[in-house]
């Protein structure tokens, strides 16, 4: 009876682990065949693009000379936003007039309508020759943040000054390559005797670091007071990175398609003042302090693959070697795996989940006495796949401490994604524009981790891009509103070019159909 027993758990165990191994096969077949072809950037580059008689672009010493000296001078203008209430209003004011200085022929054209927003801000519109054609949106703000020399700057951060190659300054990545960028871009477009077939917006912002609640907000009330609606935006955001995803051979160009969302949140706690002589067992300060380790040792869950993180990394998989190569292109199988990788450090931590920062801590008034109040404030960035509702929730869980009040003091959820295939006219535009300059870059769709002035022309367009083609090498993702801020010339003029061929590229009526359809034909 032993003997048949034990034959038949012998049986029984051959069945598992033969099922076991045949599930094994079976997901390592799939995941191979996913492997070798998985190729998203297959696609409109290979379709037929509509002739244009687009004007190049070619820089000679003088023009150089003079558009280097007009983005340093707008460097040395400081229009730094201090805080939610204060802005240096005079420099934003001299910015002003330094643009019409510098952009002549923008200001004069007849093509060209100029209007300031609530005084600082710039809205221009350039008239299209076919009025039936939808126009876009370029986007860019001119007010900086904060930048002390004392901080370890090599250079005075409002000095511009060049070295090795790059000019030095706050402003220079964020965002005032961008303005300069796309204004001087536009000069030398009217200069050639340019008349778009599309006519376009540009916005300047002056309050996108405290959020654009006067620039940008009153740039789209005007807009829709006018019944504008948009085929697409472009805003800073993502950039061209080289060498900053672990394991990625050659740059990629990522697209924001949308940016995560953000809720502020206060602690506080409240008790008897009283002497500090005879001390209760905590005090506020030590019960407050108690929830914020709580947040930091408890994270937000991991949300990989569950936002539009996920399109970015199947569309930069075959550009990496294998195994990396392997788990890229299987995210439905690795995604737990990717996550534990990418939350270790904080740039790629930023993608995984909704990210938890205690930014502000105030207590205490004298030494001598227990304070009677003690607040925090808590900075999350949501991931796509949450809500402000549901953060508020976990938060309120996680710290599960009646004495600690939690309020909502300010949110917004994460954006809506806007589109990336072969029919989202925008991506597809800033996509040929990247390749055509840059062929050895990838292009992927990518979420913004920070916030932009785009959020607020959600009603006027369901398509924004956060994209701006500055080269982020390893330690420059540290340079944003970090200390040593710096673009390299060559860069910079790069931008002009990417700019002067993304509006002409714009004027196609209609994008070509994909070339998969072409073949079907
Ligand atoms: C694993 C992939 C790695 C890819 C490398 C990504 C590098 C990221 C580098 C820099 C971060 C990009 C930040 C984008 C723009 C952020 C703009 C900003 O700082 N905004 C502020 C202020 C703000 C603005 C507008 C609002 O409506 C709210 C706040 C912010 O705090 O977000
Ligand atoms: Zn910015
Ligand atoms: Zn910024």
């Amino acid at each position: 009876l032993k003997t048949k027993q034990t034959s038949q758990i012998f049986k029984f165990l051959k069945i598992i682990i033969s099922s076991l191994l045949i599930t094994v096969l079976l997901l390592f077949t799939i995941a191979a065949i996913r492997t070798l072809s998985l190729d998203v950037n297959a696609g409109l580059q290979l379709a037929h693009w509509e002739k244009t008689n687009n004007k190049s672009l070619v820089i000679d010493h003088h023009q150089r000379e003079e558009l280097l000296a007009n983005f340093k001078e707008a460097i040395r203008i400081p229009t730094v936003s201090f805080s939610n209430t204060e802005s240096n209003t005079t420099a934003l004011h001299e910015f002003d007039r330094f643009l019409r200085k510098a952009f002549p022929t923008v200001f004069s054209s007849s093509l060209v309508h100029h209007e300031l927003v609530a005084n600082y801000s710039h809205l221009f519109w350039v008239k299209g020759s076919q009025p039936e054609l939808v126009p876009y949106m370029l986007l860019a703000h001119i007010d900086v943040v904060p930048a002390s020399e004392s901080d370890g700057w090599e250079a005075p951060p409002f000095s511009a000054k060049e070295i090795d190659g790059f000019i030095y300054g706050r402003g220079t990545i964020d965002d005032k390559n961008s303005v300069m960028g796309i204004l001087q871009a536009l000069e030398y477009l009217l200069l050639k005797g340019y008349a778009p077939r599309r006519g376009f917006y540009i916005g300047l912002g002056h309050d996108e670091e405290i959020s654009g609640l006067n620039g940008a907000m009153n740039i789209v009330r005007i807009l829709k007071q006018r019944g504008v609606q948009l085929l697409f935006v472009m805003d800073e955001g993502l950039t061209i990175s080289d060498g900053i995803i672990p394991g990625l051979e050659g740059p990629a160009a990522l697209i924001g398609l949308s940016e995560k969302g953000q809720a502020v949140i206060k602690l506080s706690v409240s008790v008897a003042p009283g002497h500090s002589s005879m001390p209760p067992r905590e005090t506020s300060i030590g019960i407050l302090a108690t929830a914020v380790k709580r947040l930091e040792d408890n994270p937000m869950p991991r949300l990989f693959g569950y936002g539009p993180e996920g399109d970015t990394f199947e569309h930069l998989a075959h550009k990496f070697s294998l195994p990396l190569k392997f788990i890229m292109s299987n995210l439905w199988l690795f995604s737990p795996l990717l996550s534990r990788i990418l939350e270790r450090k904080p740039v790629s931590n930023a993608f995984v989940r909704t990210t938890t920062a205690v930014t502000f801590f105030n207590a205490g008034v004298k030494i001598n006495v227990i304070p009677s109040l003690a607040e925090a404030y808590v900075n999350l960035r949501i991931h796509s796949a949450q809500s402000v509702q549901e953060v508020l929730d976990i938060i309120k869980d996680t710290v599960g401490d009646q004495r600690v009040k939690v309020e909502l003091v300010d949110g917004f959820d994460p954006l809506p994604i806007s589109g990336a295939d072969d029919k989202a006219f925008g991506f597809q535009i800033i996509k040929k524009t990247v390749l055509d300059l840059f062929p050895t870059v990838t292009v992927a769709p990518g979420i913004c981790i920070g916030n932009t002035d785009s959020r607020h022309f959600v009603d006027l367009t369901k398509n924004i891009y956060r994209f701006s083609p500055a080269w982020f090498k390893p330690g420059d993702p540290e340079r944003f509103h970090g200390i040593n801020e710096r673009i390299s010339t060559k860069n910079y003029e790069e931008m002009i070019v990417f700019y002067f061929n993304l509006i002409q590229n714009c004027d196609i009526r209609k994008l070509p159909e994909p070339h998969s359809s072409v073949h079907e034909l």
